[in-house]
């Protein structure tokens, strides 16, 4: 678990006394995205560098092992013994696994409320056979300035919130699996998860605002869900079939949803698979603003369609509701069903 959690107006501005306290002696790197960096990234690094911390700094892009690698070696080249991570999940992820690999800290500065990464002890990395969860470090500290959060497009908080909604059908196909399989299960991770998701619903009218107090109330959720994720010591109360799907929507159409906003999508459908209330799914996130139907994100309805029939491809040891023999026909009903709220 984090040691250290921050949220807040100008949390930012905690970050060099968090690092004094650890009296580390070594270079920190400060890793961040090309978008992040020109702007929270560099003011990390002012405040770093007025106080004499000595910096290297990385950019990083896709999440892949090879990306993770060239981190690896900049950081090793220069002996940092330290990252602070400012970005978003995939900044964030790449910071969890090298400072894993490499047995370092890290820092967690996410620059926007999109995913339920900032706390998890988990990443995602791409791999030619799609997205793979692994385990890696969980930040020794979490620092969420609200404030900059708060700047960042509505669209972001939108996918952040739509990926705490996928908990709702992440625990049913965990609760299948159990059932069917006999896959162990934690009621504890399982009871934080739907809670976290429950929450944010029953606040749902607040987040359509772009403002600090919906940022407090999602990254507080985001934080939740990434804790019940290392209680359970897996994704698996946060990521069941509709992660899948997404992972495999990315796999198809590269780039054009954001992960929450793909995993919205997979939770109204696989809540329509099993039967269950997809069409309260559909208004939440639609109060939220969040995409629910393929046209919302600019891909056909086919894709939809390949994304529900293939998901069971993606973590095919995962078993969901997407890999119970889902027919053609059963794929076109769920995707014209997103149509209908
Ligand atoms: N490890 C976990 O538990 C976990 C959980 C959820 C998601 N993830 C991973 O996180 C990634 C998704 O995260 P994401 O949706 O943040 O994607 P991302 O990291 O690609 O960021 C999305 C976009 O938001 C931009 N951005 C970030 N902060 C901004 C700001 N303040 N202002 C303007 N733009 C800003 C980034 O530059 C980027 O273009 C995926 O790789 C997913 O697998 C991991
Ligand atoms: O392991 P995955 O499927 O990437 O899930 C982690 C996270 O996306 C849950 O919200
Ligand atoms: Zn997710």
């Amino acid at each position: 678990m984090p040691r250290n959690v921050i949220v807040g107006h100008d949390a930012l501005l905690q970050i060099p006394g968090i690092i004094a306290d650890l009296n580390i002696n070594g270079p920190i790197m400060l890793l961040s995205g090309d978008t992040t960096m020109k702007t929270v990234g560099a003011k990390v690094q002012d405040l770093l560098q007025e106080q004499g911390f000595d910096l290297v700094t990385g950019i990083v892009g896709r999440i892949t092992y090879d990306e993770i690698k060239r981190i690896e070696t900049v950081v090793q080249k220069a002996h940092a013994v330290l990252i602070v991570a400012v970005g978003g999940g995939r900044v964030i992820d790449t910071a969890k696994v090298v400072s894993y690999n490499l047995d370092i800290q890290f820092i967690s500065v996410p620059t926007a409320a999109s995913h339920d990464g900032i706390a998890s002890s988990r990443a995602s990395v791409v791999t030619e056979a799609g997205n793979v969860s692994v385990a890696a470090q969980p930040p020794l500290a979490i620092v969420a300035d609200t404030g900059v959060i708060a700047t960042a497009p509505h669209r972001l908080l939108a996918a952040g919130c739509a990926d705490i909604i996928a908990n709702y059908t992440a625990i049913l196909d965990w609760e299948l699996s159990h059932r069917l399989t006999g896959e162990s299960i934690s009621e504890y991770a399982v009871t934080l998860s739907k809670i976290t998701a429950e929450i944010l619903v029953k606040n749902a009218n607040l987040i359509a605002h772009n403002d600090e107090t919906a940022v407090w109330i999602v990254v507080k959720a985001l934080f939740s869900s990434g804790i019940a994720m290392s209680i359970a010591g897996s994704s698996r109360p946060a990521s069941g079939g509709e992660h899948k799907f997404a992972h495999m929507l990315e796999r198809l159409a590269p780039g054009v949803a954001l992960h929450g906003e793909a995993c919205g999508i997979g939770t109204i459908l696989g809540m329509y698979l099993h039967g269950g209330d997809w069409k309260s799914i559909s208004q939440s996130l639609k109060q939220i603003g969040a995409p629910t139907t393929p046209s919302d994100l600019g891909i056909s309805d086919e894709v939809c369609v390949q994304a529900v029939l293939r998901a069971r491809e993606i973590r095919p040891e995962r078993f969901t509701i997407f890999d119970t023999g889902i027919t053609r026909e059963a794929a076109l009903a769920a995707v014209k069903a997103l149509y209908e709220v």
